[in-house]
């Protein structure tokens, strides 16, 4: 007589389980592909991804999740659920700062998930470009960092473009000094994107004051460059180190432990209200006594919290400026509409860069 062990009883129980979660999400995804003929049958062919849905979807999973699972891993589950349905209705192409290996590589997958299609681009300006001319549906880009501020390149790049915000992802960025070298007194260059360079400076100060630091135009660049010498380093993440064969020789040096960086979603598409959602704006006030307080005098009136504004040069005149302001709350809400309506009267110009979703993973 065969005993049945108490392994190989919990194991036939997983086997049970996992058949019963794989006929469920492949019921999953036949409700996703009728959805996606419903969206063709409704005119909307051209628009699958639906960001606000997802948010909805996600802070559902959270709201029922009873563990032991934490509510982050349960998301992440969904995220790839959600990520491999979308790509039967129809994949994704989003842009990235490349190559391979960039923390903006990392924010795109944590936004759409592995089933997207994700194409490298060499900097900030050519993921606008990609998306613009229509190469890819969404484009990935970093637009501030708790340790350093706000990255101009990018802020700069939407008083040109035509292009809105589609949702936010943010990271916690942990930095690793990564090569070939035996030991730190073997290094002679570092290369990294100036962002992780500033990120980093306190650490690179005290333990290779000597060293060259090289700004190149990411993290997955500077891996590549450290990957064929000895006497060279990259600041990146530890998957760049996979990536290119690389040790990593010291872990978490960014000088703030919690040291993050939020990421937007640019695209074409507006996205629905959802009840937590952000919207950014860009303004422009010509250069008249207490522009700024009139500006912000709408939100105040219509009691909405306003979480970032900033400054940059308008690029068309001496000491003219836009303001960048991130509001809580969707276009659409009765609220931000008003205060909207209001401020479009005061000022001279007024783009609503996108009503999307606030970052739930
Ligand atoms: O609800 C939809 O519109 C879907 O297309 C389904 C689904 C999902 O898998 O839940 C997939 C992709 C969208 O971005 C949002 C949600």
């Amino acid at each position: 007589m065969t005993s049945i062990t108490p392994l190989a009883d919990l194991r036939a129980r997983i086997d049970a389980i996992d058949e019963q979660i794989l006929q469920l999400i492949n019921q999953r995804a036949s409700c996703a592909i009728e959805v996606a003929k419903t969206k063709m049958a409704e005119g909307e062919s051209g628009c699958f991804y639906r960001p606000d849905r997802e948010s909805l979807v996600l802070r559902r999973v959270k709201a029922l999740n009873q563990g032991p699972l934490a509510d982050e891993t349960a998301m992440r589950f969904f995220r790839e659920l959600m990520s491999a349905c979308l790509a039967l209705e129809k994949p994704l192409d989003v842009a990235f700062l490349g190559p391979e290996g960039t923390f903006t590589q990392q924010a795109a997958i944590k936004h759409f998930g592995h089933a997207v299609n994700a194409v490298p681009a060499m900097t900030i300006a050519e993921i606008f470009n990609a998306v613009e001319n229509e190469h890819c549906q969404f484009g990935v880009v970093p637009v501030e960092n708790s340790t350093e501020g706000v990255v101009n390149h990018t802020l700069d790049r939407f008083v040109s473009s035509p292009l809105k915000i589609c949702g936010e992802v943010e990271l916690r960025v942990h930095h690793n000094l990564i090569g070939n070298a035996g030991s730190l007194a073997d290094i002679a260059e570092v290369f990294s994107h100036q962002q992780s360079l500033a990120q980093c400076r306190q650490w690179l100060d005290l333990h290779l004051p000597d060293a060259k630091r090289t700004a190149v135009n990411s993290n997955g660049e500077a891996a590549r460059l450290a990957a064929g010498s000895k006497d060279k380093a990259a600041i990146a993440g530890k998957f760049a180190a996979e990536l290119y064969g690389l040790s990593v020789i010291e872990r978490n040096i960014e000088d703030e432990s919690n040291n993050t960086t939020r990421f937007i979603i640019i695209g074409r598409q507006i996205s629905g209200p959802t009840g937590k959602d952000k919207t950014s704006l860009l303004v422009s006030t010509g250069n008249q006594p207490g522009a700024l307080y009139r500006v912000l005098e709408p939100f105040a009136h219509h009691g909405i919290g306003m979480m970032h504004i900033e400054s940059r040069p308008s690029r068309q005149g001496l000491w003219d400026y836009v303001f960048f302001i991130d509001i809580e709350g969707h276009a659409e809400d009765e609220n931000v509409a008003a205060a909207l309506k209001m401020l479009g009267a005061r000022v001279s110009m007024l783009n609503i860069l996108g009503s999307y979703p606030k970052a739930v993973l």
